[in-house]
């Protein structure tokens, strides 16, 4: 499979280097800083090039001088302050229109460092920001032409919007939704009702306080009394002038969430809703006047799955989102660990912690990690491009269809795997920060509780992963009977040499011979095929020993097919960091880095599936999983360091970052000093001080007398 990005990135030259990327502030960092292997600042610029680079620090310098993006230490702001903030945040990146359409059809790439370089600062108003253009925007865009007008209200703001799928008692079973969107041919209108008030739409992010339409999924109903399935519908509800809800809609906000609080997410209830006709989107199916349902889908599998389409964008931004919250909370974890200093071989010397074994297992192969996952989403984001061109283009070929099944099938487990390792990040680097990781002000507790819904909107991780497997269960049929297949994007072409990788050992005689990311590519795929056969095994089994199709796939996922998606998401994103890694047209002075992380990710991984890997025979004797082991020790050792480095390529200027503990320069404490001394009444008495000067308790006064 070759890689999609750039390999030939230009590196610039040292002056454009430090033109574009200032030196870090000399102090406790540098020492870790002059060991590394390798150049940080020519590895942002081939990473990025210099067209991105130049947005970022576009950006960057935007919010920094602006006020309303100021940062009040200390501050403890009421969440409707925040979500009022906000909202005047979201407004200014309006003012800002960082990107201009011509642009973004130049390098679509920079509307994905856009989401991210805003995401970096926070993420309630990226997302508000990103769920009116992009989402809401985005959807009715590629709807069709006929919704020009909305379009020109939506980047200008007059119109607010918001994306309302989930209800109250539905969110991933979509089929289940049950708000109706019923045609009426006397007035060539659709009437929207929610039937009661667990079916009132729930969780929708900018309906809580701001959203002034939304696009409604809904059971379309034909005059004849027969239900067309789901559909989506732009439905007014509240007024642009006043914001008051629009009559037959109750709207509101659903309270506090364990983080992203800046964003109103909201609930609406529709009591006879009357819409225009032209406000059906018609992505997969349309009424005529006299109330005829048509469609260009036949198949109504197919109908359902172009219904939900739109869904795939969301879930490789949230791919690339993930990988962003890995990047922030490694950035301080990493820079704090390598200036906390506790014990050490004598009483006199104390070392970094980063000097630890322990520390650099806990810490680098999420480094890694972010590396991969960082190539892959944007190397997804590429692949989905084209595929959104053919939606605009209304492409009707059988490769676009293939294509959107494909990207499916990926972004509904790369979701997964990115929200998941980024969860476990942020815990893991709280951890690694001690005590000062908890110090909310260091920021790893926002990053972990705002990364957090990632694993759950967009569809749930667990039961996107069935997507994944079903996709990959569906060729076993070709596979069996040695029919040739190949998908657009060749993610699963390795899977026509099935009959003989399966017969597949491990090879690794020795810790070096796994130094390289082939030694785990291989085993990757050795395992996909393993849990390709065991999981199609059991679901016939299952089938055959009487039990539903329902209850057959329920009774396969875990151990099985779940591990089986897992085992290729992670197989897809180690392959295309592998290739990318070993192309002979990386830099000489980056390519031996860069092949250390991608070893890492992928030993680092695989090591997860050790079990399975000796249950199905590839590896056997104590010694295979010894050299894996000791590979993953040795790579980390290599690593550590130009782990300051390799943090320094993506973390973002310290206003944004925001954590006393992980800025550039690395003095640990007296940041932390300055930002606690800052911070709103550190240092006076509080006010309620005569509650223990004055009024003592009276010990034992309420004590029970019975
Ligand atoms: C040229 C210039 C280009 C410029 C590019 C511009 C890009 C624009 C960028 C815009 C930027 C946007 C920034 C966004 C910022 C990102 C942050 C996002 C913040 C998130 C906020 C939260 C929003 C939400 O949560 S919305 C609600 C989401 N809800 C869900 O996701 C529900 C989850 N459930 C489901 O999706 C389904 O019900 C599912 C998948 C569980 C299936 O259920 P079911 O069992 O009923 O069906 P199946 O039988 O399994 O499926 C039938 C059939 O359909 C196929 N299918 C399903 N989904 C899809 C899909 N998405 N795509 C394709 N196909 C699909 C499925 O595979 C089956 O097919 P078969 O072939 O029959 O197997
Ligand atoms: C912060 C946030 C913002 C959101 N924003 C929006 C928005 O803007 N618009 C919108 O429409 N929605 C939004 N949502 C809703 C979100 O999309 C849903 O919460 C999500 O799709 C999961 O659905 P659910 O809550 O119904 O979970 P459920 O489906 O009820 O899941 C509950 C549990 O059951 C398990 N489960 C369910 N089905 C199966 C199965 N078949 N097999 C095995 N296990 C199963 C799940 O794994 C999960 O552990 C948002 C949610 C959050 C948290």
């Amino acid at each position: 499979m070759a890689p999609t990005l750039n390999v030939k990135q230009a590196t610039g030259n040292q002056s454009s280097w430090n033109t574009l990327l200032p030196d870090f502030p000399k102090g406790p960092l540098s020492k870790y800083r002059k060991k590394a292997s390798f150049n940080w600042k020519e590895m942002a610029m081939f990473l990025d090039g210099e067209d991105i680079i130049r947005l970022k620090n576009r950006i960057f310098s935007a919010l920094e001088s602006d006020p309303f993006f100021a940062r009040h230490p200390g501050e403890e702001l009421s969440r409707e302050k925040y979500q009022e903030l906000t909202f005047l945040r979201c407004k200014r990146l309006f003012e800002y229109d960082f990107l201009t359409q011509q642009e973004i059809m130049e390098n679509p790439l920079k509307i994905l460092n856009l989401v991210i370089c805003i995401g970096m600062y926070d993420w309630s108003p990226c997302l508000q920001f990103f769920l009116h253009c992009g989402v809401f925007g985005g959807t009715i865009l590629s709807a069709s032409k006929r919704f020009a007008n909305f379009v020109k209200k939506i980047y200008n703001m007059e119109i607010f919007g918001c994306f309302a799928l989930t209800e109250l008692s539905h969110g991933t079973n979509t089929k289940g939704i049950r708000t109706t969107a019923t045609f009426d041919h006397n007035t060539q209108e659709f009437i929207i009702n929610s039937p009661d008030f667990e079916a009132a739409k729930f969780w929708v992010g900018n309906m809580g306080k701001h959203a002034t339409h939304a696009i409604v999924y809904a059971q379309l109903y034909t005059p004849d009394g027969q239900c067309q399935g789901l559909h989506s519908f732009i439905v007014q509800i509240r007024d642009t002038k006043t914001l008051l809800p629009m009559p037959g809609v109750m709207v509101g906000d659903i309270g506090k969430k364990i983080g992203q609080n800046g964003l109103d997410n909201g609930f609406a209830m529709f009591h006879n809703v009357r819409i225009p006709k032209e406000n059906i989107l018609n992505i997969t199916g349309d009424v005529s006047p006299e109330g005829k349902y048509s469609s260009s889908f036949t198949d109504v599998k197919e109908r359902f799955s172009a219904a939900l389409g739109s869904l795939s964008t969301g879930r490789i931004l949230i791919t690339a989102v993930s990988a962003t919250n890995l990047k922030l909370a490694l950035s301080i974890a990493i820079r704090f660990s390598a200036t906390r200093r506790q014990f050490g071989p004598t009483d006199e010397e104390e070392i970094p912690v980063i000097e630890y074994q322990t520390q650099q297992w806990r810490l680098l192969p999420y480094l890694a990690a972010a590396y991969a996952l960082d190539y892959f989403s944007k190397s997804l984001f590429e692949n989905f491009v084209e595929f959104y061109a053919g939606l605009l283009t209304k492409q009707k070929s059988q490769r676009q269809a293939d294509l959107g099944r494909e990207i499916h099938a990926l972004s509904a487990a790369s979701k997964p795997l990115s929200s998941w390792t980024a969860q476990q990040a942020a815990q893991e680097c709280r951890e690694a920060c001690g005590g000062h990781g908890y110090l909310a002000m260091n920021r790893l507790g926002e990053i972990r509780n705002d990364n957090d819904p990632n694993c759950t909107y967009e569809g749930d991780n667990n039961v996107l992963l069935q997507q994944t497997s079903n996709y990959l269960m569906s060729w076993m049929n070709c596979i069996r009977n040695k029919v040739p297949f190949e998908s657009p994007l060749g993610t699963i072409n390795f899977l026509q040499d099935y009959h003989h990788i399966i017969g597949w050992k491990f090879k690794a005689n020795s810790v070096d011979d796994c130094m390289d990311s082939s030694a785990p590519l291989a085993a990757y795929k050795w395992l996909v095929c393993y849990l390709l056969r065991e999981s199609d095994l059991k679901l016939r089994k299952e089938k055959q020993s009487g039990h539903s199709d329902f209850e057959a796939k329920n009774n396969c996922q875990v151990y099985f097919c779940r591990s089986l998606a897992i085992a290729f998401v992670e197989q897809t994103v180690l392959q295309r960091y592998h290739d990318y890694t070993h192309d002979p047209n990386i830099p000489s002075t980056l390519q031996p880095v860069l092949k250390n992380l991608c070893a890492l990710y992928g030993l680092w991984s695989l090591s997860k599936h050790l079990a399975v890997l000796y249950q199905g025979g590839y590896v056997s004797g104590e010694q295979a999983g010894r050299f894996i082991q000791n590979a993953i020790l040795e790579l980390c050792s290599r690593l550590k360091d130009d782990a300051v480095a390799l943090v320094d390529v993506f973390a973002p200027p310290d206003f944004i970052l925001n954590s006393p503990i992980g800025k550039a320069s690395g003095e640990l404490y007296k940041n932390m000093w300055a930002e606690i001394l800052q911070g709103n009444k550190a240092l006076s008495r509080p006010s309620w001080w005569a509650e223990f000067c004055i009024n003592k308790p009276v010990t034992g006064r309420l004590s029970s007398r019975l």
